[in-house]
């Protein structure tokens, strides 16, 4: 069998978050190839041969720093690029269909077909054309008759499979040590050359039995297979989990057990508010289009299902959010932690903290959001065109998590970024009106310890035994302060006064209480009885340092629900805002 030429020359259409960090990879284990990215995005190739690399990728920057200029290229002159590789990769988008025939469902072939007819229209010489994208079933198959209908004299082509199997926060370390590389070709001595040739490629940093080929069809729908698999998992630990939460389960105890079971494995049964990231949707909905088409109903209502569950994820999170917070969140600060759709990314593409944004400020919420890698215009843009609100005023997106949580009723986490499990919550709480709750989507957080400093906690999975850990002190008379050094309750954590009457045995000591507590520490302190007491009050508390609340418990009017909390909610917060002794 004759052997193909050495690769030499390597262009890569698409400089993605596969095509950057795949041929970056390439070029940084094979320095005799030189390797040229393309795209017809201008921008996103000069911040590719900036300092500021159009996508965050752990281990990235300096993988491509090492190379750039010595044998990586990022450029948008394509047709040189085309026209002097030995090897082209597509590695362009294929996105869900939004028109005609399979909208919303079938993949967009239209940047593949375009890479194909430039290919085509300006190679001098014979090209193997790698399928990196995400196709369609014998995509490759229509990508080779339109290379064939339009060959140039002397010009052959071979068109390979070669799916891209990486994750986004993991890209490097899954390029550098990949679980196996798959190639799919024509059974024909050509097909077996190319194969062999794209082969050596990986072969300088992959053990060749992580190299595994087949016929290009089998390739092809392998990677939709392994895209459904994975979500398939996701959606159905997510199922349990709504088992959980109505069992008193705890999904993570399952999740475990299950996972001790070598056939089932460990991985991918991380429960959450719902997946996200712009392929298992992508794919799922593409599986379930070829499925109709082939005629097989039963299946592609099997797989329609994994997305369903997907759906019924994270509405179910939302709507949890709305009703633990009293069935009403409108005019609600509600802070965001995280807005990617998984972490140690910048992507927001179909992210679980859209839906989530999107369903908080239907209900008339005020988000303040903030991720350690998204900035505010990809939020501003992600979150506009299907809301009947300004967002200007309803959103607001915060350098670091402590300026987002201030005034807030509630922290909500979309993203499991690991600093979300070591800020000081403590100091969140003093900032966030109270009831202060934490909607833990991610099953991140040390939920124990977040209730005993007295937040209400809710997570995915498991009911957690949220206990009002707030003290109050039932009227204040003569002796108070003794009373409680003898009962062993500090003072100065007093945060509620609860005032039974207006009599001078009852508020005797009240002064004093104050003083001590604007002394020691403090957030405020809350009195709550009724609007005449707090007359009389106000002429004996003139406080500077200390902020005392009323919540007046026997007002009703205005009230908009008849639970003490939700009512004694609202007129805290109406008068934290106009009552400064
Ligand atoms: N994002 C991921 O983690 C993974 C994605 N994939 C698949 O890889 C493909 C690419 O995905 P991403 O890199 O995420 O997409 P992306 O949207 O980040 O990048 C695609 C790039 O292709 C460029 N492009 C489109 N048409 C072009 C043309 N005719 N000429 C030159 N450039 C063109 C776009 O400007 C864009 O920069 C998709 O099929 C996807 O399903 C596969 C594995 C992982
Ligand atoms: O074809 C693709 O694009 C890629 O899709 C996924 O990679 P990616 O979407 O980047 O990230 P994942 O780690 O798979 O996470 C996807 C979503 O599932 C969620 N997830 C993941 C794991 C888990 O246990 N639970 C869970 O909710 C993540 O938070 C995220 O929202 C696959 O893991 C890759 O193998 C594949 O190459």
């Amino acid at each position: 069998m004759k052997a193909y030429p050495k690769v030499s020359k390597i262009c890569c259409i698409g400089a993605g978050y596969v095509g950057g960090p795949t041929c970056t990879v390439i070029a940084s284990k094979c320095t005799d190839i030189t390797v040229t990215i393309v795209d017809i995005n201008e921008s996103r190739i000069a911040q590719w041969n900036s300092d500021s690399l159009p996508i965050f990728e752990p281990g990235l920057e300096e993988i491509v720093k090492s190379r750039r200029g010595q044998n990586l290229f990022f450029s948008t002159d394509i047709l040189k690029a085309v026209k002097e590789a030995d090897l082209i990769f597509i590695s362009v988008n294929t996105p869900t269909k939004n028109f005609g025939v399979g909208k919303g469902r079938a993949a967009d072939l239209k940047h593949i077909e375009a890479c194909a007819r430039l290919i085509a229209d300006h190679s001098t010489s014979s090209k193997i054309v790698v399928e990196k994208s995400t196709v369609p079933v014998r995509a490759a198959e229509s990508l080779s008759r339109i290379l064939k209908a339009n060959t140039k004299p002397g010009v052959t082509y071979q068109v390979l499979s070669n799916p891209e199997f990486l994750a986004e926060g993991t890209a490097i370390c899954d390029l550098l040590n990949p679980d196996r590389v798959l190639i799919g070709g024509e059974d024909t001595e050509e097909g077996q050359l190319a194969i062999a040739a794209l082969s050596s490629v990986y072969e300088v940093w992959v053990p060749k039995e992580r190299i595994i080929t087949t016929n290009t069809w089998s390739s092809e729908l392998s990677k939709l297979t392994a895209n459904a698999f994975l979500a398939q998992r996701i959606s159905s630990i997510n199922a349990i989990s709504a088992v959980c939460e109505a069992t008193g389960a705890d999904v993570s105890e399952v999740a475990r057990a299950i996972g001790m079971d070598t056939r089932l494995g460990p991985k991918f049964l991380q429960s959450s508010v719902g997946f996200g990231g712009s392929c298992f949707q992508k794919d799922l909905l593409n599986l379930v289009y070829i499925s109709e088409c082939l005629n097989l109903p039963e299946v592609a209502e099997y797989w329609q299902q994994v997305l369903n569950m997907n759906e019924f994820q994270k509405s179910r999170f939302a709507k949890r959010i709305v009703e633990t917070m009293f069935n009403t969140i409108t005019n609600k600060k509600i802070t965001l932690l995280g807005f990617a759709f998984k972490k140690n990314t910048g992507d927001t593409r179909e992210s679980p903290a859209i839906y989530i944004a999107k369903y908080l400020l239907e209900e008339g919420a005020v988000l303040q959001i903030y991720d350690p890698k998204v900035d505010s215009k990809q939020v501003f843009a992600d979150l506009s065109g299907t809301l009947s609100v300004n967002l200007s005023e309803v959103v607001t997106v915060s350098k670091n998590p402590y300026d987002a949580a201030v005034g807030s009723h509630a922290i909500v986490v979309c993203t499991e970024w690991d600093e979300f499990t070591s800020l000081d919550y403590e100091r969140m709480y003093s900032r966030m009106l109270k009831p202060a709750f934490v909607f833990d989507g991610r099953k991140i957080l040390n939920h124990k310890k977040l209730i005993d400093i007295g937040f209400h906690v809710e997570t995915i999975g498991c009911k957690l035994n949220n206990i009002d850990q707030s003290k109050y002190l039932f009227s204040c008379g003569e002796g108070t302060p003794r009373r409680t050094q003898e009962h062993r309750m500090r003072f100065a954590k007093l945060e509620n006064i609860f005032l039974t009457s207006l009599h001078w045995d009852n508020i005797d000591e009240l002064p004093e209480a104050c003083l001590t507590v604007q002394e020691i520490v403090n957030t405020g302190l809350t009195l709550h009885g009724s609007e005449l007491l707090f007359q009389s009050a106000d002429k004996i508390l003139i406080l500077n340092e200390l902020s005392v609340l009323h919540s007046d418990c026997l007002r009703k009017s205005n009230s908009k629900s008849t639970v003490y909390f939700s009512e004694k909610q609202e007129i805290y917060t109406a008068r934290a805002q106009s009552r400064k002794f």
